[in-house]
């Protein structure tokens, strides 16, 4: 076996951190100098199968996990994990496509999957090259026999499946992330995409689902044996960013062990929120500025997948059996579905939904007020909640669902910003980004989107009596501050 060569490119370097440290392949490399033999194994001459880590780091309810363990298996080939990290670079808006905490928990998240697979002799490699150069560049030298992937629904997702298939690499697709695959859905498919006839709006999608009173599939539990692992070392870069300071007021500190990113975590902390007396008053706290109970904090696990929405599904199933249900365990579930609309829009509308009018053809275009929206972003508006909210943004990567609504609203309609500013903003902040929820709770709001309303336009002053009646919040965040 050669020596690994070179690689073509490498993914751009933005400011420190992660950026700084796009060079696997080329630690790759170094690693093959290192350990000559390494890369030389039985194994890797035979071939070796892949799984391709995207949105689904965990080791439940994986179905390309299991299909990589089983065909490896069977084939008596190693399993390698390889996870590209996500893109990165400047954003056309001006700022950094991974904001600081977004990325020190994507990295975090990597590193707790890694602690998982170690448990059964597997291993973590990463890489910052996007997955057609990563993945070109191993089929270049190993034969690569299968890779298993979790399967993409954004577009961006999609174009790097389509780059690994145009490279002729062996891709395997797998219906995973969501509640329900395709053909479990109560709705007419496509007879070319296998995609949903979607209903145009969330009420008359959730209301299918529950007169078909169909349910989501059972979560698959962890692969049971597990093949081995390339021979020798795998190439693991020292590319850790920066742990962002932990601020103080922070509602989701990420860097504590109940916070922390990871399947291990997500877990616990699943079982811990259903064993809390929170679940059958959340639909009366749900709308809370910052109390962590208030609501699951689901979201960032389900983000990066280390929390699969079927165990979620399924553990309330649990918790219902045994403590009976409630307005609260009912509404969870319908935000769980709201989660799933998203997906299955996504899906459907892909590109479209990043268009200027989005699903709205017809309607007029957005305009920018760049000036604004920069200080949007640094919560410097002159509007007390919104300067709090996106000041807590900033701070934290955390914002409650209701003042993601609110903040978005006063960019479109108070400071005259576009929606896909807005988005591309809080894909950059947010902890638990999820490119199907950020795209359609933007494009809802802003009126492109499935909004029967046709958008959305809160009254900020309403907003704050009702959910900061004594200013606590916006004292809070704004305090020491200059708008
Ligand atoms: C402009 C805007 C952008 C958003 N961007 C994201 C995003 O990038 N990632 C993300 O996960 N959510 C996003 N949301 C949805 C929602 O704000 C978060 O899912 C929620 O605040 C997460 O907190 P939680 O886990 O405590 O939610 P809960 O209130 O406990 O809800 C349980 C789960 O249901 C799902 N859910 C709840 N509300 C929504 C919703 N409106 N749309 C889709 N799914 C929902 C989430 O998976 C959540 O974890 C966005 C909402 C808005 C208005």
């Amino acid at each position: 076996m050669p020596a690994l060569r070179p690689p073509l490119h490498l993914a751009p370097q933005v400011g420190a951190g992660l950026g700084a440290g796009a060079l696997l392949l080329g630690a790759l490399q170094a690693c093959a100098r290192r350990h000559p033999a390494d890369w030389r194994g039985p194994g890797m001459r035979q071939g070796l199968v892949l799984w391709w880590v995207r949105r689904d780091q965990r080791l439940h309810d994986n179905p390309a996990l299991r299909a990589a363990c089983a065909e490896a298996r069977q084939r008596g080939l190693p399993l390698l994990c390889l996870a590209p990290l996500p893109p990165d670079g400047p954003t056309r808006w001006g700022f950094a496509r991974l904001g600081p905490h977004r990325r020190w928990v994507e990295w975090q998240s990597l590193q707790a999957l890694d602690g998982q697979l170690r448990r059964h002799g597997q291993r973590l490699g990463w890489t910052t090259l996007t997955p057609a150069q990563a993945l070109g560049e191993l089929a270049a030298r190993h034969r690569v026999v299968a890779v298993h992937a979790q399967q993409g629904l954004a577009p961006e997702e999609k174009a790097e499946e389509a780059a690994l298939v145009a490279q002729g690499l062996p891709l395997h697709r797998h219906e995973s992330g969501g509640l329900f695959e395709a053909a479990a859905l109560p709705f007419a498919r496509a007879p070319d995409t296998g995609l949903p006839a979607l209903p145009c709006s969330f009420t008359p999608f959730r209301q299918a689902l529950e007169r078909s009173q169909r349910q989501p599939g059972s979560p698959l539990p962890e692969p049971q044996s597990w093949p081995p692992s390339p021979a020798g070392e795998l190439p693991l870069p020292a590319l850790q960013p920066p742990c962002p300071p932990v601020d103080p007021r922070s509602s989701h500190p990420y860097t504590t062990p109940p916070c922390a990113p990871g399947e291990a975590a997500a877990l616990q902390h699943l079982e811990a929120y259903l064993a809390s007396p929170a679940v059958p008053v959340y639909k009366k706290t749900r709308d809370a500025l910052s109390d962590p109970q208030a609501s699951t904090r689901w979201s960032p696990w389900l983000a990066t997948g280390a929390l699969s929405p079927r165990r979620a599904w399924a553990a309330l199933d649990a918790h219902e059996a045994a403590q009976g249900r409630s307005e609260g365990s009912d509404w969870i579930r319908v935000e769980l579905l709201w989660r799933e609309y998203f997906r299955w829009l996504m899906a459907v509308e892909g590109a479209r939904l990043y268009h200027p009018t989005g699903l709205k053809p017809g309607a007029a275009a957005p305009g920018h007020d760049a000036a604004a929206f920069e200080r949007w972003c640094q919560g410097r508006t002159g509007l007390p909640l919104v300067d709090a909210g996106m000041r807590e943004l900033a701070a934290t990567g955390w914002l409650s669902n209701r003042l993601r609504q609110v903040c978005a609203s006063a960019l479109l309609h108070e400071l005259g910003g576009d929606w896909r500013a807005g988005a591309a903003w809080y894909e950059a902040q947010l902890l638990d980004f999820d490119p199907q929820s950020n795209q359609g709770n933007w494009a809802y709001i802003a009126g492109y989107g499935t909004d029967p309303r046709g958008g959305r336009h809160f009254d900020l002053d309403w907003q704050a009596r009702q959910h900061d009646p004594q200013g606590t919040y916006r004292a809070r965040w704004n305090e020491g501050h200059q708008p």
